[in-house]
């Protein structure tokens, strides 16, 4: 069973000799990994004793980068401190439909983002990502530690876990419509047939 580890503990641990970090409200001990770290050790000492989710998604990080995540773990929050991680386009878009949402977010590769229709998060492919705020923020980073740069606004290809294929809508009708407009057209036709037998006789 998961050790329980509360943020209050977590945030003792934000120096180089002892760096915990929360992501995806499971606990980490990456100490060991700052050196090895490819994005460099500032990055995990930046969100050292605290939550890195929004960090640690923000990069993109590869399929390979949550492997070696898991060999860190060495607990989880108390369910009373676990949150629900949405990247920043899925907090303005939380009001849109959950199809139309995940279709217009780039960032919804995220298993986590409770705005991605289970199946869509089935799927994986490969899509053009660009000018995104992760994009920037690597920049930024690099520009951090290379000084200033000419940005030409690469492209980076990154696996998202979701394709959306626009659903079907099924064709909505006023409720029960249908058939009280048929039993109105039975009237109708009723109506005429009587019209017209009364008239005959009439006119005999
Ligand atoms: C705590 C666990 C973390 C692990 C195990 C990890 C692992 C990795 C790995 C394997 C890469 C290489 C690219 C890839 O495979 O995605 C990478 C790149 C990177 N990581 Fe992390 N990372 C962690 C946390 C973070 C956090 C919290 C940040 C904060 C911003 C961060 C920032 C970066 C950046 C900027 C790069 C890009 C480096 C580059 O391509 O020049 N990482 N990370």
């Amino acid at each position: 069973m998961d050790k329980i580890i509360t943020l209050e503990e977590v945030k003792k641990h934000r120096r180089k000799n002892s760096v915990w970090i929360v992501i995806h409200n499971d606990v980490y001990d990456v100490t060991s990994y700052l050196e090895e770290h490819p994005g460099g050790e500032d990055a995990l000492l930046e969100v050292a004793g605290q939550d890195g989710t929004q960090a640690f998604e923000d990069v993109g990080h590869s399929d390979d980068a949550r492997e070696i995540l898991k060999k860190f773990k060495i607990g989880s929050l108390p369910v009373e401190q676990k949150s629900t991680f949405l990247h920043t386009c899925c907090k303005v878009k939380r009001k849109q439909s959950r199809s139309q949402h995940s279709s217009e977010c780039s960032m919804c590769s995220s298993v986590s983002c409770p705005n991605v229709p289970h199946t869509d998060k089935e799927e994986k492919t490969w899509r053009t990502f660009d000018g995104s705020p992760s994009s920037d923020r690597l920049d930024r980073r690099y520009e951090k530690s290379n000084g200033p740069t000419l940005s030409t606004s690469p492209s980076v290809e990154r696996r998202v876990q979701s394709v959306v294929v626009p659903r079907e809508r099924r064709p909505r009708g006023p409720p029960c419509g249908s058939s009280s407009l048929k039993w109105a057209v039975l009237a109708l036709a009723g109506a005429i047939v009587i019209g017209f037998v009364i008239k005959k006789a009439l006119a005999k």
